[in-house]
C-alpha cells in the first residue's frame, strides 16, 4: 500500500481511498458522538448550511468549533461531549479544518475519517481492503499539522502491517501546537481534558466512513469485519 499525505490544498485527483485525519478534534468528537449513539454526523459544508439542516430539522444536534453561537446545540469538544446522550440522533458538525477536508475528498469511492481514538479500527479497515495507494488526508496547519501527520503515519504503518509502537506518534501529537493551545485555552468552546481524551489510542472499536447521502456528506461507524460496511 503506497502512502500519500496531503494538506486539505495539495489535493488536486480524486483518491481512490481517503483517509482524513483530523486528531485535535473533529475526529476525535465524531467518534464520542457515535460512541454516545448517534447514528450519523453530517458534515456540513458551513455554519449557514448547518444552521439552515438545524431549522428543516429541529431534532438534529448541530455542532460546530470555536465559541458556542446561537443556533448551536454544542462545541467540538470531545470532554463537552462524552456526557450528552445522542442515541438515535443525527449530528451536523462543522469545524475549521476537518469537516473541510472530508468535503474535499467528497467524490472519493472511499472517504475514511480518522483520529486516534479510531486507529486499529480504520488500519483494520484499510487491511481487508487493500488498496494499492490510500492518500491521507492531514486536515490541520495545511497538511503539516504534527498531531495529524503522526497519527495518519501510524495509520498507514499498521494498515501495511508494521508493528509500530505508538508511544512515539503519540508524543508527537502531545508536543503540538494544538495540544498546547488546547491545554492553555486558547482554543475556545474547549477543556482541559481535551488533549488527553484526543490521545486515547483506540478508545472504540469501529471506524468512520463518509459517503454523499441524498447530496448531504454522512458519517457513520463501520467496522472491518463487516465488508459492506463501507
Ligand atoms: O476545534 C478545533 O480544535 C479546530 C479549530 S481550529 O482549526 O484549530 O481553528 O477545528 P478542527 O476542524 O477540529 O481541527
Ligand atoms: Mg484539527
Amino acid at each position: 500500500m503506497k502512502a500519500h499525505f496531503l494538506g486539505i490544498a495539495e489535493l488536486t485527483d480524486v483518491p481512490g481511498v481517503a483517509v482524513v485525519v483530523d486528531v485535535m478534534r473533529a475526529y476525535t468528537v465524531a467518534a464520542w458522538a457515535f460512541a454516545r449513539g448517534a447514528e450519523r454526523v453530517v458534515l456540513a459544508e458551513s455554519l449557514d448550511d448547518a444552521l439552515a439542516l438545524k431549522a428543516r430539522h429541529p431534532d438534529w444536534v448541530t455542532l460546530k468549533d470555536g465559541s458556542p453561537a446561537p443556533g448551536f446545540d454544542l462545541v467540538n469538544s470531545p470532554a463537552l461531549l462524552r456526557d450528552t446522550d445522542l442515541s438515535g440522533r443525527t449530528v451536523v458538525q462543522k469545524t475549521t479544518a476537518g469537516t473541510v477536508g472530508a468535503l474535499a475528498v467528497k467524490d472519493a469511492p472511499l472517504v475514511l475519517c480518522a483520529s486516534f481514538v479510531v486507529a486499529e479500527a480504520t488500519a483494520g479497515l484499510l487491511r481487508a481492503r487493500a488498496p494499492r495507494e490510500v492518500t491521507f488526508v492531514v486536515t490541520g496547519g495545511s497538511g503539516r499539522a504534527e498531531e495529524d501527520l503522526s497519527c495518519a503515519e501510524y495509520i498507514a504503518g499498521r494498515a501495511g502491517g508494521d508493528a509500530s509502537d505508538a508511544g512515539p506518534y503519540l508524543r508527537r501529537a502531545a508536543s503540538s501546537r494544538s495540544a498546547a493551545e488546547l491545554t492553555q485555552g486558547v482554543r475556545e468552546g474547549s477543556s482541559p481534558e481535551d488533549v488527553a481524551l484526543c490521545l486515547e489510542l483506540d478508545r472504540f472499536p469501529f471506524a468512520m466512513a463518509a459517503a454523499v447521502e441524498d447530496s448531504l456528506m454522512v458519517l457513520r461507524q463501520v467496522t472491518a469485519t463487516d465488508p459492506h460496511s463501507a
